[in-house]
């Protein structure tokens, strides 16, 4: 018997709240009902903030990352991006809330349609919000920004290597230009030159528009790094 879609998440309000990019407050989510990943899980990333959430495997980053992408439905709890509360959110993210927030995950080829071209990919947002006209004017720039340049973007995903892929990705993931951008282990398949190229790109996108950063993994030294805060997973449940 499929599982009943239980009602919208609660929250106190519509308005949005000024300050956090990302609110999750008691969240309980899984995929199995008797044996919930997360227990009242609350983390906050503030607008513009670059936070890194560090734990081990298996312990429930990403399950909590796909929740905040609002790719994974919670069971209970307040989910907020932008200040606003979550409502209504079933299957798909609820359509004003689609472009403010952006997801790189640590699998370019499972996250990417093997038909499109990088151009596309990375255009794909574009078109499925309307926004198919600020593509030519969009595009060249942000790919060269996250150092895609050249005849790459007419190639597909088995015609560039897994570094190209990722750059594509994150090219894609701002495409919107989100205000929260989640990293969910985005660099633990690539050799340590292509994970400072992103980083890199990924800081100087943040410098000029603000963007906030989730960035998930286990490499305490790079988190450290890059982010202003890091947080152990632990320290996210109810004590
Ligand atoms: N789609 C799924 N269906 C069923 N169980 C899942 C699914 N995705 C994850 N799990 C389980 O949920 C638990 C948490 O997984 P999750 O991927 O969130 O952990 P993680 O901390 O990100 O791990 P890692 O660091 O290894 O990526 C694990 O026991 C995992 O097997």
């Amino acid at each position: 018997m499929p599982e009943p879609i239980p009602g919208p998440i609660p929250g106190p309000t519509h308005e949005p709240v000024p300050g956090f990019a990302l609110e999750l407050r008691g969240i309980t989510a899984g995929y199995d009902r008797r044996a919930p990943v997360l227990h009242g899980a609350s983390l906050t990333v503030g607008d513009g903030e670059a936070v890194g959430l560090l734990g081990p495997s298996g312990c429930g980053k990403s399950t909590l990352a796909r929740v905040a992408a609002l790719l994974h439905r919670p069971r209970a709890g307040t989910v907020r991006l932008a200040g606003r509360t979550v409502y209504g959110f079933r299957h798909r993210a609820p359509r004003g809330l689609r472009t403010t927030v952006g997801v790189v995950f640590q699998q370019p080829r499972l996250a990417a349609d093997p038909r499109l071209t990088l151009a596309d990919l990375i255009a794909e947002p574009l078109r499925a919000t309307g926004r198919r006209a600020e593509i030519p004017g969009r595009l060249p720039a942000l790919a060269a920004s996250v150092g895609l340049g050249g005849d790459l973007l007419a190639r597909r995903p088995h015609e560039v290597s897994d570094g190209q892929l990722q750059r594509a990705c994150l090219a894609r993931a701002l495409v919107l230009r989100p205000r929260l951008l989640i990293c969910d282990e985005m660099t633990a398949m690539l050799d340590a030159s292509t994970t400072a190229a992103l980083v890199a790109a990924v800081e100087e996108y943040r410098r000029e528009h603000g963007t906030a950063l989730l960035a998930v993994g286990h490499d305490r030294v790079l988190l450290e790094r890059w982010c202003d805060r890091t947080v152990e997973f632990g320290a996210l449940l109810p004590r």
